[in-house]
């Protein structure tokens, strides 16, 4: 089945231009894609967070466009052919060259990916005694800030080292993702997947650079910026109907369909402006919080199948899609302050 992603972007942002809907064709390149996500990423170092995720019914193209085609044998993927690779490894290779023309030490990486299975995390990179990778389970809470965050997550600080290694280590999360066939696709995803890169930036406080030369370097207040880029690869929307499940798998589609559901109630809450918005209702929008809502830009790349059995689905996604474009924009501050040219 080929994919048509449809990007819509949604920001509660001071942006003064919405991104108009695209629609690409299954024959569109992943690199025509890939260029209407980039003008996202250098948002990163302005100090805003960043989400792109692929939604969209099972089977619709949604991992190919996120990360590229998968070999048939085991689900690692296949890389022989570099312009068919997803957003997330373009989006990474990008925000590591974009950080390669800062000042040495001035920007750094760290890369975690985990999965959300039945409404719980795993954390795809943890590695036992002997250092195999293993999915060990996580939580995630709201600090004392009010940002979310997963206590013992594992990252990887090395990834920015060299592209291989973050394939790499998206491959070894890849192989531990929960999967089972269906009747619409054998080779289903029933996990939501989370790969988070975040930027720090080591930075200097504005009213440092108001001072003197010479009184800067004893003024001077170190700041580090946090920003997120979280690249999901949503599990498929499901018909039970449609797919044919039973037992374990029936289970995992009632999970991937009530956070599917939780999703959309969170975009829903953000368009109305709603004073509470209900992101702790499931350990997904828990996990995104900080990319979809606040200082955040969201990208949703709508995956419609072109068979004409599956409209139903392909309607619902497209309602999915409309509610993430009525989330309004509103007044967001701007994080970036000035950047210290010293090293880390
Ligand atoms: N644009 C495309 N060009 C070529 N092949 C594609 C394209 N989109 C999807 N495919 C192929 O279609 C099949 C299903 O795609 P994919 O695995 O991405 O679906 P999915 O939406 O992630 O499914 P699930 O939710 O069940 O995991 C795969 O074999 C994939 O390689």
């Amino acid at each position: 089945m080929l994919s048509n992603p449809i990007p819509w972007e949604n920001s509660q942002l001071n942006h003064s231009i919405f991104l108009p809907l695209r629609v690409y064709s299954a024959a569109e390149s992943q690199d025509t894609v890939f260029a209407d996500v980039l003008p996202l990423l250098t948002s990163l170092l302005d100090g805003y967070n960043v989400c792109i995720m692929a939604y969209g019914q099972t089977g619709s193209g949604k991992t190919y466009t996120m990360l590229g085609p998968q070999s048939e044998d085991d689900v690692t993927l296949s890389i022989e052919d570099e312009p068919e690779l997803g957003i997330i490894p373009k989006a990474t290779e990008e925000v590591f060259r974009i950080i390669s023309e800062k000042p040495p030490g001035s920007h750094w990486v760290e890369v975690s990916v985990v999965e959300v299975y039945n409404n719980e995390i795993f954390d795809l990179l943890a590695k036992d005694s002997c250092g195999r990778v293993f999915g060990v389970k996580r939580d995630v809470v709201t600090t004392k800030e009010g940002k979310s965050d997963v206590p013992l997550l594992t990252y990887d600080e090395a990834a920015h080292t060299a592209h291989p290694k973050f394939l790499q280590l998206v491959d070894k999360g890849l192989q531990l993702r929960a999967q089972h066939p269906t009747l619409v696709h054998a080779h289903s995803s029933r996990s939501h997947l989370v790969v988070t890169l975040t930027i720090t930036t080591k930075a200097v406080s504005a009213d440092s650079f108001a001072s003197s030369p010479a009184q800067f370097e004893s003024t001077e207040k170190l700041k580090h910026i946090k920003t997120k880029l979280q690249l999901v690869d949503l599990a498929g929307s499901e018909c039970v109907g449609m797919s044919g499940v039973t037992g374990v798998a029936l289970r995992e589609t009632s999970f991937i369909n009530r956070s599917l559901s939780a999703l959309s109630d969170v975009l829903g809450a953000i368009a109305e402006q709603r004073s509470h918005i209900p992101y702790r209702n499931s350990k997904l929008t828990h996990l995104l919080q900080d990319s979809i809502g606040g200082n955040a830009k969201l990208l949703v790349m709508l995956c419609i199948s072109p068979c004409q059995k599956y409209l139903a689905e392909s309607l619902q996604s497209l309602g999915f899609g409309t509610r993430a474009r009525q989330v309004q924009r509103g007044q967001v501050k701007k994080r970036n302050l000035p950047v210290s040219s010293k090293s880390k």
